[in-house]
C-alpha cells in the first residue's frame, strides 16, 4: 500500500532520513518511533506528498491520504468555529471551494458529537483547550473517511481520558481496515497497542514486529545514532559513491 524504495529526504541540504526502504502493508497499524529529530515528521509529511524525496521514492495512493499534523503547529489564532474545522475533511476529499451539501454539514455535526464535542459547532477554536482542539481535528479526519491515515505524535500533551476516546477511533479505523501510521513517543502505548513499529533514527533501525523491532539492542542503537549526529552535517552521499 505504502512502500518506501531507499528514501532520502533533506531540508536544504541538510539529511532527516536517509536510505530507508520498507512497506506499510495495506490495513496495517504502525507506530514510527525514535529520538528527537529523528526524521518522523518529516517522513509522514513525504508519505503525504507534502515533501519532496531527495533520493529513492515513495509509492503511495496520492488521493485518500489524511495527515493529522502536530497540534502545536496549527495555527488557531485564526478565526473558525468547529464546525468550519470538520468541514475542511470534505474538502479535502471532494475539492476545494466548492458548496458543503446538508448531509455533509450533518456528518460533520455527527463527527463533532463522536469525539465528545455535541454542541461545540459554533465555538471559535481559538477558545478551546488543547485536548478539545485534538478531538476536533479527529473529527476531521472521521469527515475525510481517507484509507491511509497518518497521525504525528496525536496523543501528545493530552490527558489520560483524552488520549482514551481518541485511541478508540485509531482502534476502530484500525478495526475498518483503514492503513493507519502513528508518530509517538509514548513506548509502553506502541508496545501495547501497535501491532507494527518503525524505528527511526534518520535511517531504519528496524521494521516489523514492535516487539522485535523495540528491542532493547535497537533502542539503544537508535540512542547511540541519535548523540552522534551533527545537525550541520551535509546530505548524505552514499548513492553518489
Ligand atoms: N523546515 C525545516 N527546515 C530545516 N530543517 C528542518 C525542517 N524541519 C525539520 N528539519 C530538521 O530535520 C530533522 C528531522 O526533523 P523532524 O521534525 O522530521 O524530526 P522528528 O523525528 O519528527 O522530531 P521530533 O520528535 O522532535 O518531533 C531535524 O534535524 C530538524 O531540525
Amino acid at each position: 500500500m505504502i512502500r518506501l524504495d531507499n528514501l532520502t529526504l533533506t531540508h536544504g541540504r541538510r539529511a532527516a532520513v536517509h536510505h530507508v526502504t520498507g512497506e506499510f502493508a495495506s490495513g496495517s497499524l504502525t507506530a514510527i518511533v525514535g529520538p528527537n529529530g529523528a526524521g518522523k515528521s518529516t517522513l509522514l509529511r513525504a508519505i503525504a506528498g507534502l515533501h519532496r524525496p531527495g533520493g529513492g521514492s515513495v509509492a503511495a495512493p496520492r488521493q485518500g491520504i489524511a495527515l493529522l499534523p502536530q497540534v502545536a503547529a496549527v495555527d488557531r489564532a485564526f478565526p473558525v468555529c468547529c464546525l468550519d474545522v470538520v468541514q475542511f475533511g470534505h474538502w479535502a476529499r471532494a475539492g476545494a471551494f466548492r458548496a458543503i451539501r446538508p448531509a455533509e454539514r450533518a456528518r460533520s455535526v455527527q463527527a463533532l458529537a463522536a469525539v465528545g464535542l455535541e454542541g461545540f459547532e459554533r465555538r471559535p477554536v481559538g477558545s478551546l483547550s488543547v485536548g478539545q482542539f485534538q478531538r476536533v481535528l479527529f473529527a476531521r479526519l472521521l469527515v475525510q473517511d481517507a484509507p491511509v491515515i497518518l497521525l504525528d505524535e496525536p496523543f501528545n500533551a493530552l490527558d489520560a481520558r483524552t488520549i482514551h476516546d481518541l485511541l478508540a477511533l485509531v482502534r476502530r479505523w484500525h478495526g475498518e481496515g483503514r492503513t493507519v501510521v502513528a508518530v509517538l513517543h509514548d513506548i509502553a502505548l506502541v508496545e501495547r497497542e501497535f501491532p507494527e513499529t518503525l524505528l527511526l533514527a534518520r535511517e531504519a533501525i528496524a521494521w516489523g514486529p514492535t516487539a522485535e523491532a523495540l528491542s532493547p539492542a535497537n533502542r539503544l542503537r537508535a540512542r547511540m545514532m541519535a548523540e552522534a549526529w551533527m545537525d550541520d552535517a551535509e546530505a548524505c552521499t552514499r548513492d553518489a559513491a
